[in-house]
C-alpha cells in the first residue's frame, strides 16, 4: 500500500532522513518507534507533501507521491492526525470535522459521513461546542475524526496518545484496532463442523483485511504499540534500522533504540 524507497529530506542543509526505506502492506497497522529526534514526524509529514523530500520514491497504491500536494495526497485516500491534533480551536466541532470534507468534496461527498459518529459518539453530543472547550481526548478523536471524514485508505497518526488520560488512550487503541481490523464486519464463527468453519472464518479474516484501513503510526508508549500494532519499523537517526513483525521486536532493540 505505502512504499518508501531510499528517501533523503533536509531541513536547509542539515541531513534528516537517509536513504530510508519503509514498507505498509495493505491492511497492516505499523508502528514507526524510536527516541525523540530521529526523524519520525518528519517521515509522515513527508510522506504527506506537508515538506519536501530531496530525492527518493514514495508510492501509494501503485502511484507515485512525489510532486503531488498535501490535499492531491489526502484526495488519494491519505488521512493526516498531526502531532498535538491541530484542531481549530475557535471553531465548532462541526466545523472542524468539515474542514475534512475539502479534500473529499470532488468525490461528491458533502456531508461529514454518519460512520464517524458511530466511532466517536461523543462528537455527535458536541457538534456545536467550540473545539478549544473539548478535553483532550475529546481533542484526539475529533481530530481522527476529522481525518476520517475522507474515508481514508490509509490513516497516519502521529503521536495519538500524547497528553491524553489513561482511561481515554485505551479507548484510542481500540478504535484504531476496529478501524484497522473490523470495521463493523462480524467476528468469526464458532467452530463446529472444523474444515467449512476454518475456510469461512479464514474469508472473514481476509474481508476485514481487504475492507479495514491500513494505519501507519508513532507511538512512544510500548504496551500501546504492542497492542495495536502488528508491525514495527525502529528509526535511528535518520534512518529505518530495524523492521518486522510486531512478535518480532526483542527487548535487546528495546534497549539499544527505545529507552531513555
Ligand atoms: N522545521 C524544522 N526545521 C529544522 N529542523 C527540524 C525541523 N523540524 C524538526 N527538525 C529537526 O529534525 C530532526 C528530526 O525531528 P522530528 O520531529 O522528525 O523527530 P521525531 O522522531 O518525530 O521526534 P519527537 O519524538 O520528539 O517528535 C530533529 O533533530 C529536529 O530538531
Amino acid at each position: 500500500m505505502l512504499n518508501v524507497a531510499g528517501l533523503n529530506q533536509f531541513y536547509g542543509e542539515s541531513h534528516t532522513l537517509w536513504d530510508l526505506g519503509l514498507e505498509v502492506p495493505k491492511g497492516a497497522c505499523l508502528c514507526l518507534m524510536g527516541r525523540n529526534g530521529v526523524g519520525k514526524t518528519t517521515l509522515l509529514k513527508t510522506v504527506m507533501g506537508l515538506i519536501p523530500a530531496r530525492s527518493g520514491g514514495i508510492m501509494f497504491d501503485g502511484g507515485n507521491l512525489l510532486g503531488l500536494k498535501a490535499e492531491q495526497r489526502a484526495e488519494l485516500g491519505i488521512g493526516y492526525v498531526p502531532q498535538g491534533r491541530e484542531i481549530f480551536p475557535l471553531m465548532t466541532v462541526e466545523e472542524n470535522l468539515r474542514t475534512g470534507l475539502r479534500a473529499v468534496r470532488r468525490k461528491g461527498i458533502k456531508d461529514v459521513p454518519e460512520q464517524v459518529f458511530e466511532i466517536f459518539p461523543v462528537l455527535k453530543k458536541m457538534l456545536k461546542r467550540r473545539g478549544g472547550d473539548l478535553s483532550g481526548g475529546q481533542q484526539q478523536q475529533l481530530a481522527i475524526g476529522r481525518a476520517l471524514v475522507l474515508d481514508p485508505k490509509l490513516l497516519i497518526l502521529d503521536e495519538p496518545t500524547e497528553g491524553i488520560q489513561p482511561n481515554i488512550v485505551s479507548e484510542i487503541g481500540d478504535v484504531i484496532i476496529r478501524l484497522n481490523r473490523a470495521r463493523g464486519i462480524p467476528t468469526p464463527i464458532e467452530k463446529t463442523a472444523p474444515d467449512v468453519v476454518d475456510e469461512i472464518n479464514d474469508a472473514i479474516v481476509k474481508v476485514k483485511r481487504d475492507l479495514g484501513v491500513t494505519v501507519l503510526l508513532v507511538e512512544q508508549k510500548l504496551p500501546f504499540a504492542r497492542k495495536v500494532a502488528d508491525r514495527f519499523c525502529i528509526m535511528d537517526r535518520g534512518r529505518a534500522v530495524a523492521t518486522g513483525a510486531m512478535g518480532e521486536l526483542t527487548e535487546d532493540m528495546v534497549k539499544r533504540y527505545l529507552t531513555v
